[in-house]
């Protein structure tokens, strides 16, 4: 886990977003015990997985207030790159990270994930999504984005066999392949959280990115 200053360097990054988010919707958890439990303990569940990732960059795709971005990055130092589409929660979540002097290692991007191999393809060592979208559609997302060896770490409130099931069987097709599920309940004795890993083992049989959007409105497919 963290150490102390680390902690409190997350709980200072917590308190400002619930500051901000009086103004403008960057969370739905207002409280600060279950905003302690959801964004700070949640987000450091899929620690120990990251950890094992090859060293180099970390991205969070669909960071929203910055979580599990902001969290994992500071407990493991990588140098992080915070992804989400709607320009104004990245404004926020950047002037949050300039404030406390951390965007010289965490910064943020408002591009769409399926726009970021442009500049980012396969630089990644490590990506993480919570509360994005369904498994097959984060293979699909991460797969251009990751360097060979690189590891997908999915954070999962309700895991269906049904969705793993869709994830497994376009795996291939993506160059990518699961390599571990753990499941966790947090301190309040009631959360369940399922983290799925996926790595990066080759070069995509289909062209990646799809047009924008596709990979969540029309997840892919096995082909024979
Ligand atoms: C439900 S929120 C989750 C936020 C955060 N990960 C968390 O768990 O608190 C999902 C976020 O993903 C972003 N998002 C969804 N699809 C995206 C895409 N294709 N590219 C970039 N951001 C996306 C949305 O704007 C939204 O802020």
């Amino acid at each position: 886990m963290a150490d102390d200053q680390t902690m409190s360097l997350m709980q200072c990054y917590l308190a400002s977003i619930l500051e901000a988010n009086k103004v403008t919707n960057l969370t739905r958890i207002t409280d600060g015990e279950q905003a302690r439990l959801l964004h700070i303990e949640d987000s450091l569940v899929g620690l120990p997985e990251v950890n094992e990732a090859p060293d180099g960059l970390y991205g969070d795709l669909g960071s929203g207030g910055g979580f599990p971005g902001v969290p994992l990055a500071l407990a493991t130092g990588r140098t992080t790159l915070l992804v989400d589409s709607v320009k104004k929660k990245m404004a926020i979540v950047q002037s949050v990270l300039d404030d406390l002097l951390l965007s010289e290692q965490i910064s943020t991007s408002s591009e769409r994930i399926e726009d970021l191999p442009l500049e980012y393809k396969e630089k990644f060592a490590v990506l993480t999504a919570r509360a994005l979208s369904k498994l097959v559609s984060l293979i699909e997302l991460a797969s251009p984005l990751l360097k060979k060896g690189g590891r997908l770490v999915c954070y999962k409130a309700q895991l269906s066999s049904e969705e793993l099931d869709e994830a497994l069987a376009v795996q291939d097709l993506v160059g990518m392949r699961m390599i571990s599920q753990r499941e966790i309940c947090l301190s309040d004795g009631e959360t369940m959280r399922t983290i799925v890993v996926f790595e990066k083992v080759g070069k995509s049989r289909i062209k990646l990115p799809r047009r924008i959007g596709l990979a969540q409105k029309q997840p892919l497919r096995p082909r024979n």
